[in-house]
């Protein structure tokens, strides 16, 4: 039997996630040697994405649309890896015309050989990738990029410096067990991997569903970046997770907290514009063709995220 990716199989048929390949930075003090400039930099993602996603909803949050461009991908990925073609909600590359992302890729390192991944954040000027690390594209547009923004509002603060230590620790909790969780119980090869993997999932939604019981968001009344990190996956959960990676213990719609949390997030301004469905549940059930031979796409579950949530009452 093979796996979904048998490069990042252990043997005991455990999913082990390759490590990003380009980390370079953009600095706004010269210190490297990728200074935030508007127009620069440009996104390839994926809306299937749930990484890629959360470059898209920080992008969003920190008001950097006009100053670094954004193409998404078509969600349907063969063998050929990410193309660029137009659709509902993808389109073609208007940047450097690239069919495949794995141009650009091969273009920044010729000698590429390992998986290519959404998110990219290309540098024009150089025309290379400069990071595909979600985290560092993240950090780097809450550290970088925020003199970019047009003067105006206020903007939130996603990483708040007296929360540094615990919001690291809670964002990596949420890493391996939630966002990577989900995967290593769907790409696992073997029945003991994907249980041990299932049950570390699991374990992790109870006690965020325990920890939201009293606060609106993990630290209290304004969503920070693992926040938003969780959400990526809350949202595909129930289209995708439950079924299509067998983590069919419950649904998020089933826990008491995190099915109101999911929708208070999704309701907030321009968050819901950064969600495809459609995108989301034929990417998985298409693409993963050894989980899902014959690449039908479910039609349900029925989902509302816009149905009121009722936490504004828990303001801390
Ligand atoms: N950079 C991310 C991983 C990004 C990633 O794996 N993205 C997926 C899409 S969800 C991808 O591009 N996969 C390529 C493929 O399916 O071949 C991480 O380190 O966790």
């Amino acid at each position: 039997m093979s796996a979904q990716f048998p490069d990042e199989q252990n043997d005991d048929g455990e999913f082990e996630r390759q490590e990003d390949a380009f980390r370079d930075w953009v600095s706004s003090d010269g210190s490297t040697a990728y200074p935030a400039e508007p127009g620069r930099y440009h996104l390839y993602v994926s809306l299937a994405c749930p990484w890629a996603s959360r470059t898209v909803i920080v992008r969003h949050l920190l008001g950097l649309e006009e100053a670094v461009g954004c193409t998404v991908v078509d969600p349907i990925r063969d063998e050929r890896g990410w193309a660029f073609r137009d659709g509902p909600g993808y389109s073609h590359d208007p940047i450097e015309g690239f069919s495949f992302l794995s141009q650009a890729y091969t273009t920044t390192d010729p000698q590429f050989q390992g998986r290519v991944t959404v998110p990219v954040l290309w540098d024009k000027t150089t025309r290379r990738i400069v990071n595909n690390s979600e985290d560092d594209i993240c950090r780097m547009f809450a550290e970088a990029f925020t003199g970019l923004v047009a003067p105006g509002g206020t903007l939130p603060d996603l990483f708040p410096k007296e929360i540094e230590d615990d919001h690291r620790k809670l964002a990596e909790f949420i890493y391996s067990r939630v966002n990577n969780g989900v995967y290593r119980a769907g790409f696992a090869s073997s029945q003991r991997a994907y249980e041990n993997a299932f049950r570390i999932l699991f374990a992790a939604l109870d006690e965020l569903d325990t920890r939201l019981a009293t606060r609106r968001y993990l630290f209290g009344s304004k969503p920070v970046e693992a926040d938003w990190r969780l959400f990526c996956t809350l949202v595909r959960f129930d289209a995708v997770y439950f079924g299509h990676f067998k983590c069919n213990l419950r649904r998020i719609f089933d826990y008491a907290h995190l099915d109101g949390y999911l929708r208070d997030l999704y309701q907030l301004p321009g968050i819901a514009g950064t969600v495809n469905l459609d995108h989301i549940k034929r990417h998985y059930y298409y693409t993963h063709d050894d989980i899902n031979p014959t690449r039908i796409v479910p039609l349900g579950p029925l989902l509302d995220f816009t149905r009121p949530h009722g936490r504004e009452k828990l303001s801390g």
